[in-house]
C-alpha cells in the first residue's frame, strides 16, 4: 500500500447498542464495529450477562469483514442508596459504590470473553450525578481491577457522560407524548400535591407495562389501590399524582454553572477520565433527553452542518433538538486525543448528522446509536407492526448503515415520512452538493430502503 493510502487510513468505528442475538446480527452485517449489549429501556440499561454471553456468541457466528469490538455497561450512574422506612434515601459508603462497581466491571468482562476479540470486550462506566473527583475515582477503581483479572486484563475502559441542555427539558418534560413515554419506562416518582409538574399517574396508565411488557391497564382508568396491586406506585400509596424523574444537573456536581453542558463541563469529565486510566470517553444522553427529542449533535443555527433535523418531527410534532454544536464537538474530539483518549459520540445520532459528523470531524474515532437504526418489529403471522416503543423497536442492518463511516460503506438513510416536509427537498439537495460522494435513500416503516429520487 503506498504512502498516501497509508496516511488515508482510518479506524473509525460505528457503535450499536443491541438487546439480543438477531439484533446483534442485523448490527454486523449493517456495518457495526462495535457491539454493545444494553437494555433499552434505559440509557445505559443493565443487561443480564447470559444475554451478554448469547449477543457474544451471534457476533462469534456471524461474518465480520472487519474486526468487530463487544461493549457492555455497568449502568448508567454508580450511585447505591439505604432506602429508609419513609422512602428518602441516603447514599450508600463510597467504599462500597467502587466495590460494586468493580465487581460490576469484572462480570461483564467475563462476559464478553476473549474470543470474539482477543483484547477482550470495552466496559462503558456511566458516571451521570457524581462530581469531577467522585467519578475519577469509579473509573480509577474499575481499571485497576481490571489490569489485574488475567486474561481479561486488557479489557478497554470508557467513561460515560451525559450531556444536558436543562432548558430545553424543563420546555418539553410536561408534553403529553413525552410523559406517556416516561412512564412507560418507569421514570417517575409519587409526589405531594403543588409540586410543580405533578400529574395523576391514572391518566397516563394506558402506557403502564406489566413484567412481560405487555400493557398492564390498556384503555381502563386504574384507582391507587389497583396501581400500587400493579407495582407501578409503593405500597400504602393513597394517590395518584407523580412527576417525571429530572436529570441530575451539571451545576448540582461542580460540572459547570450553567443548564447545558458547555467546555467547562465537558474539559472536567475528559480530564477526570484520563487521570482515573480510562481508555476512551463518550458523550452520550440520558434517556429522560432521548424521549423528549434532544439529541447530542444540534444541527440548527450551524454554518457547516445542513439542518435536516428541523424535518424531523413526531406525530405530534415535536421536531428534534440537539445539545452540541460542531465546535463543542470538535473541542471534545481535540481534548480526548490530547489526553490520550479515544471519542465517542451517542445520544439520538440519526443518519444526516452522522454522515456529516464522519466528514465534518474526521478525527472522531466512534459513533453510537440505538434510536437511530430501529424499526418496529413486524409480526411474522399477523404482517402487523409491533408497538413503537424504544424497547420494542428493533435494529435493522439497513438503518445501521446510515450511521456507518463513509469509507465502511454509510450512505444517508432519512426517513420516509421526512419526504412531506416542507423545504425538505432543497436542504437534502444542499447537503448533497457539499458531499457529492453521498447516497440518498429513502427508509419506509420496517427500514426498507428506497433509493431518494
Ligand atoms: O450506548 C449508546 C446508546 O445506546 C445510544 O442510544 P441512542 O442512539 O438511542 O441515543
Amino acid at each position: 500500500m503506498g504512502g498516501t493510502d497509508s496516511a488515508n487510513r482510518t479506524d473509525r468505528r460505528l457503535l450499536v447498542s443491541v438487546f439480543g442475538p438477531q439484533e446483534a446480527r442485523e448490527a454486523v452485517l449493517g456495518g457495526a464495529r462495535i457491539i454493545d449489549s444494553e437494555d433499552p429501556r434505559s440509557a445505559l440499561g443493565t443487561i443480564k450477562p447470559r444475554r451478554i454471553m448469547d449477543i457474544a456468541d451471534a457476533v462469534l457466528a456471524v461474518h465480520r469483514p472487519l474486526p468487530v469490538q463487544l461493549s457492555t455497561n455497568i449502568g448508567e450512574d454508580q450511585l447505591l442508596f439505604r432506602r429508609a422506612p419513609n422512602g428518602l434515601a441516603i447514599a450508600k459508603s463510597g467504599y462500597e459504590q467502587l466495590g460494586k462497581s468493580a465487581q460490576a466491571a469484572l462480570g461483564v468482562a467475563a462476559a464478553m470473553g476473549t474470543r470474539v476479540h482477543p483484547a477482550g470486550g470495552i466496559v462503558k462506566v456511566g458516571v451521570d450525578g457524581m462530581r469531577a473527583e467522585q467519578a475519577a475515582e469509579v473509573i480509577a477503581e474499575v481499571v485497576a481491577t481490571l489490569r489485574r483479572a488475567g486474561d481479561l486484563s486488557h479489557t478497554r475502559v470508557m467513561a460515560v457522560l451525559f450531556a444536558q441542555d436543562l432548558e430545553l427539558w424543563a420546555a418539553r418534560r410536561a408534553l403529553p407524548q413525552v410523559r406517556r413515554a416516561l412512564v412507560g419506562l418507569g421514570e417517575y416518582h409519587p409526589c405531594a400535591p403543588g409540586t410543580p409538574g405533578a400529574f395523576d399517574l391514572a391518566d397516563f396508565a394506558g402506557a403502564l407495562l406489566d413484567e412481560d411488557g405487555s400493557p398492564a391497564f390498556g384503555s381502563y382508568r386504574p384507582d391507587a389501590a389497583e396501581l400500587v396491586a400493579a407495582g407501578a406506585l409503593p405500597p400504602g400509596s393513597t394517590d395518584t399524582l407523580v412527576a417525571v424523574t429530572e436529570p441530575f444537573a451539571h451545576a448540582d456536581h461542580g460540572l459547570t454553572p450553567g443548564p447545558r453542558t458547555d467546555r467547562r463541563a465537558i474539559a472536567a469529565m475528559v480530564e477526570a477520565a484520563a487521570a482515573a486510566g480510562a481508555d476512551s470517553i463518550m458523550l452520550d444522553t440520558s434517556i429522560l433527553l432521548k424521549v423528549a427529542r434532544i439529541g447530542l449533535i444540534s444541527t440548527a443555527g450551524s454554518t457547516e452542518l445542513v439542518d435536516l433535523d428541523r424535518h424531523d418531527r413526531d406525530a405530534h410534532g415535536l421536531v428534534r433538538s440537539g445539545i452540541l454544536g460542531l465546535d463543542e464537538i470538535r473541542f471534545f474530539v481535540e481534548l480526548c486525543h490530547a489526553h490520550d483518549l479515544e471519542a465517542n459520540l451517542a445520544g439520538s445520532v440519526q443518519s444526516h448528522q452522522a454522515q456529516q459528523v464522519w466528514r465534518l470531524v474526521p478525527e472522531v474515532d466512534q459513533l453510537s446509536a440505538r434510536g437511530g437504526v430501529v424499526a418496529p418489529a413486524r409480526d411474522p403471522h399477523t404482517g402487523r407492526a409491533g408497538r413503537g416503543t424504544r424497547h420494542d423497536r428493533v435494529v435493522r442492518r439497513t438503518l445501521v448503515s446510515g450511521l456507518v463511516p463513509p469509507e465502511q460503506g454509510g450512505r444517508l438513510v432519512l426517513p420516509a415520512r421526512m419526504a412531506d416536509s416542507p423545504g425538505l427537498r432543497e436542504d437534502l439537495d444542499t447537503l448533497l452538493k457539499l458531499h457529492p460522494d453521498l447516497t440518498a435513500y429513502q427508509a419506509g416503516a420496517y427500514g426498507e430502503l428506497t433509493p431518494w429520487e
